[in-house]
């Protein structure tokens, strides 16, 4: 593909994700898959195009308003072009490369690229959500949280996350899978926090090379492998992870249990639990059941009441912490969905604790930032069950405290939130 075939194809992707609400790398799969003549490197070019709009999507949008113009997905792409360095005039031949490229840019359109001359992409009139690339009703709930440190939490938030893989120690040790992946010239390092971490250094593909086919590896953000951890289970222990989705921590707790004892994936979709089958099985877990929860008040979970060593609830939540992966989430999350989404915990919470042997623990966990999610939601939970009692995070000194609070810039991780909670005996 030329460049402006390129950017052809990052205009109608745009435009879809623009015209459509659900996340945008679902839109980008489908608009992938039904143009199969897009080859790999063409559609990383499209997508870095894309992704870098939804990362400056509120500047990119106050500075056209602040012109008059429209917030067309080509204005929105020739803009990030200037601010990323590229002239009006190589912008305008990008526009007119003919068959393949996107149609020339209309008369309106290049005067208005021309008065984007000389501006970088920040200005000192931006309202502070803008610049910081947050709805505006999330801007006190967040300078609450961070207080100074708030603009550099943002900043993080705002860049790609790395890849992250979690070493198997079912099948291997992380010295030997660093050398597996390096004879598929895959660098990777030690993570900083998680004893079974790696990083991938830049944008490599893994999930065809052999290592990963052979579950000697997986993809798993580091934060999310340091909540696992947290579960503390050991083989032989009865565990549930109530909320597994597609298993991506019920793997690594499998892990930490050695193939023995007994593991139980919970959720309430079915598609979700049917993604973490093939993972288990790629694993070499043999010890995992899933089970489908009704809501509420699922009996199986009344039937399972006091029975497990450990409870994992990892929450549905607003995922605000994942903004690096999911950069357009942040324009879909309302006020509303914050005060569903916590009150589904709560009732969550109600339903899990019950499962929690006398002597056991309770762990909560979510990717959100956000206290009403996070610290709020514990406190409420123990004020309900005075029989629970938080329990000083298991980690790395650095990461000590009474709940594990991780964040892109503190801790180079997804932002994370835990509580390790303990059912008196
Ligand atoms: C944060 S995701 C889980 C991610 C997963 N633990 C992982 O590590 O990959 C939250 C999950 O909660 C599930 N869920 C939603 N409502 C639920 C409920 N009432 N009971 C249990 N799980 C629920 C969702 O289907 C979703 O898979």
């Amino acid at each position: 593909m030329t460049p402006a075939g390129q950017l052809a194809a990052a205009i109608d992707l745009l435009a879809a994700i623009e015209a459509d609400g659900r996340p945008a790398d679902a839109i980008a799969n489908h608009f992938f898959r039904t143009r199969r003549f897009i080859g790999a490197g063409d559609r990383r070019e499209v997508s870095t195009l894309v992704w870098g709009v939804l990362r400056a999507r509120r500047h990119l949008g106050w500075w056209l308003q602040h012109f008059g113009a429209p917030e067309t997905p080509r204005l929105l792409l020739a803009v990030q072009a200037i601010f990323s360095g590229m002239s009006v005039h190589k912008i305008s031949m990008a526009f007119a490369a003919g068959r393949y490229g996107p149609p020339p840019l209309q008369p309106e359109e290049s005067i208005i690229l021309e008065k984007f001359a000389g501006h970088t992409l920040e200005h000192p009139n931006m309202p502070e959500a803008v610049k910081y690339e947050i709805p505006d009703w999330l801007l006190p709930r967040l300078k609450a949280q961070f207080g100074p440190a708030l603009e550099a939490e943002m900043a993080a938030l705002n860049q790609p996350a790395p890849l992250d893989l979690r070493v198997n120690s079912l099948k291997t040790t992380r010295e030997a899978a660093i050398a597996a992946l390096a004879r598929e010239g895959l660098q990777a390092r030690p993570s900083q926090f998680s004893p079974w971490g790696l990083r991938l250094a830049g944008r490599q593909s893994i999930t065809q090379g052999k290592a990963f086919q052979d579950g000697l590896v997986e993809i798993q953000d580091e934060g999310s492998q340091l909540i696992a951890l947290q579960m503390d289970a050991k083989p032989g222990m009865r565990v549930v992870d109530y909320c597994a989705g597609a298993g991506g921590k019920t793997l690594a707790i499998a892990m930490t249990m050695e193939n023995k004892g007994h593991i139980v994936a919970c959720d309430t979709s079915a598609p979700r639990l049917e993604g973490a089958i093939k993972r288990l099985r790629r694993a070499g877990v043999h010890n995992a059941e899933q089970h489908l929860l009704g809501e509420p008040g699922d009996k199986w979970t009344k039937r399972q009441a006091g029975k497990f060593d450990r409870v994992l609830v990892d929450a549905p939540c607003t995922g605000t912490g994942t903004w690096r992966r999911n950069p357009d989430a942040r324009t879909r999350l309302s006020e509303t969905d914050l005060k569903e989404l916590v009150a589904k915990q709560a009732m969550i919470l109600d339903q899990a604790q019950k499962l929690t042997k006398p002597g056991g623990k309770l762990v909560y966990a979510t990717c959100s930032l956000l206290s009403d999610e996070n610290e709020a939601q514990v406190e409420a939970f123990l004020a309900r069950y005075p029989m629970f009692k938080p329990v000083e995070i298991e980690a790395p000194e650095a990461l000590r405290g009474k709940y594990l609070r991780l964040s892109p810039r503190a801790h180079g991780t997804d932002g994370f939130f835990a509580a390790v909670l303990a059912r008196d005996p």
